[in-house]
């Protein structure tokens, strides 16, 4: 299996973004997509994901393969911290949730209800959430906003051990996750042209 993104283009309500973009994920593989705000990172990351259609060309590859995480963490504030690695669990039909805990440090906070977390810890709950999808390809939108920098290790060393058993990632951030084995992609030389005006009077009629 690998994530094959065929000829892309990707739109922004209704407007093109980015457009003509390829790559291909191979299992054990990382690429970090960089280009300046607004350029159309999430709308690239959304479409890959399933989450809105491209306005032309492929992904080849199945949405159930991915597992999404983006801005919102998808949080259930009533459920403490494993219960809410329960529920996705039991969502994505994977058990145990002791890997999750465990690689994001969240066993002290396991029973405290997660809508009373800081910003931070609610980010770790959320990308904790990614290890037990059990799903191949992560697809992951600014993962590290509000991680500390302890935080930020932990999450490059999960990601390192995904990778490790045959996982893919496809992240956009703006910061150094320290990843030096993953592939990067500057997005911005893909940003799509305005289109072109054929007959000057038309855009008068
Ligand atoms: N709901 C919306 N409707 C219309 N246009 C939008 C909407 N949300 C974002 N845009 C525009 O779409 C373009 C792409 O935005 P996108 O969020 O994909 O960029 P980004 O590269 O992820 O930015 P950032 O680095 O700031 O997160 C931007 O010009 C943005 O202003």
């Amino acid at each position: 299996m690998e994530l094959e993104v065929r000829n892309l283009s990707v739109s922004r309500g209704g407007v093109p973004v980015l457009e003509g973009l390829s790559f291909r994920l191979a299992p054990g593989r990382a690429l970090i997509l960089r280009g300046p705000n607004g350029i159309g990172k999430t709308t690239l990351l959304r479409t890959v994901a399933g989450l809105q259609p491209p306005l032309s060309g492929e992904v080849g590859l199945d949405r159930e393969a991915m597992a999404y995480a983006a801005h919102a963490d998808g949080i259930k504030a009533t459920l403490t911290v494993a219960e809410n690695l329960s529920f996705w669990a039991q969502v994505f039909g994977t058990g145990d949730i002791t890997p999750a805990i465990d690689g994001f440090a969240l066993d002290e906070l396991r029973n405290r209800p997660a809508g009373g977390l800081s910003a931070g810890q609610k980010r770790r709950l959320g990308l904790a959430r990614l290890l037990v999808t059990g799903r191949p390809v992560w697809v992951l939108d600014e993962p590290t906003v509000s991680l500390d920098v302890d935080a930020v290790a932990m999450f490059g060393a999960a990601v390192r051990r995904h990778l490790a058993t045959g996982g893919m990632a496809l992240i956009a951030t703006h910061i150094d996750l320290g990843l030096d084995e993953a592939e990067v992609m500057d997005v911005g030389p893909f940003k799509a042209k305005p289109p072109k005006v054929e007959d000057f009077d038309e855009v008068f009629l």
